[in-house]
This record gives C-alpha cells, sequence and structure tokens, in this order.
C-alpha cells in the first residue's frame, strides 16, 4: 500500500548531488537515506555525529509513525548503527529528518556526502486508551516473563 506524506527539501544538494530517497525496489519496506553533507565526516570508533539529510517529512495521520533503522551492511560489516539504535519519527514532528550515526565498531569510518547511512520505514500506530481496572482476567502466562518459558 502506498499512502501519499508530505515532504520538504530543505537543502538545495537534494535532487542534484545527492538523489531523491526512492523504494529501491518494489518490495523494499525501507527508503534509504542518505547524509546530506558537503564534505566527507571521519567518524572514530566510539564516535556518535548527528546527520542531516535534508529532508523533512509531515506524516499528519497519528495513526502512522516512521521509523529509521540501521542498514544491515553497515552495521554487521562496518559497525555503523544509530546511535539511539531506532529513532522513532512522531506524526507531528515537522522537522528535519535527523540520523544519529553511530561508530560501534573498532576502525574509522568515512561518512561521504550522499551516502546512503540508515533507513526509512513507515509503519501503522495504535494509541492506547487506558481503562483503569483492579484485576486482568486470567492468562495462562499470568506475570511470568524474562524467561519464564524457558529456551528449549
Ligand atoms: O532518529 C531520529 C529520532 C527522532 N527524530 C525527530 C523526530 C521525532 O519526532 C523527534 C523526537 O524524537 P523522540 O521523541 O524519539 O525524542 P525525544 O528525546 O523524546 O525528544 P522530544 O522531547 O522532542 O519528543 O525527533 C529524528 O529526526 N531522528
Ligand atoms: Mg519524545
Amino acid at each position: 500500500m502506498r499512502h501519499p506524506i508530505q515532504l520538504k527539501i530543505l537543502s538545495d544538494k537534494i535532487g542534484k548531488d545527492i538523489p531523491f530517497p526512492t523504494y529501491a525496489t518494489e518490495g523494499s519496506a525501507g527508503l534509504d537515506l542518505r547524509a546530506c553533507l558537503d564534505q566527507p565526516i571521519d567518524l572514530a570508533p566510539g564516535e556518535t555525529t548527528l546527520l542531516p539529510t535534508g529532508l523533512s517529512i509531515y506524516i499528519q495521520d497519528p495513526n502512522l509513525a516512521a521509523t529509521i533503522l540501521p542498514r544491515s551492511g553497515l552495521g554487521h560489516k562496518h559497525g555503523i548503527v544509530l546511535g539511539n539504535l531506532v529513532g522513532l519519527i512522531d506524526s507531528d514532528y515537522q522537522g528535519e529528518l535527523m540520523i544519529s550515526c553511530w561508530n560501534r565498531g573498532h576502525s574509522h569510518f568515512t561518512i561521504e556526502p550522499g551516502e546512503r547511512v540508515a533507513q526509512l520505514v513507515l509503519l501503522p500506530v495504535v494509541q492506547a486508551e487506558f481503562n483503569i481496572v483492579s484485576e486482568f482476567e486470567g492468562t495462562e502466562r499470568g506475570e511470568g516473563g524474562f524467561g519464564h518459558t524457558g529456551t528449549q
């Protein structure tokens, strides 16, 4: 399903030096997000930097959110993941999409202008409306958690 989302281009590099975000394949869940940079950035092991994307989106519908997720190749091979592990974009956020980029690896990594550093995934959201109760209806699990059902 495709859903219209308002998008603002904040940098004149987008659409010229830095391609517009698109789905890489018909079945892609994520849109690759590119670092909107003038110069390469050297990220030392353990270092985190906040990268601009040159884009803002306004999701508007409270039943949707966007997540920023790492790219598996960068994360697995180079230790380049997100400083916040996962980024959550609220439906009412209108600021620039920012990527917290963390080098959790053991080598320096250079982020080039336009490099695809993370991916944006739109997801449905259900907001809770709490009903206060004094007891829950019983379940087989009850309050057991954190390994309650064993490992095998
Ligand atoms: O990787 C991210 C995470 C968040 N945001 C933006 C969109 C999001 O809607 C807003 C707030 O994010 P979040 O609620 O996760 O951060 P917070 O620390 O709780 O900030 P706030 O007090 O503004 O909600 O920051 C990004 O651009 N990139
Ligand atoms: Mg918040």
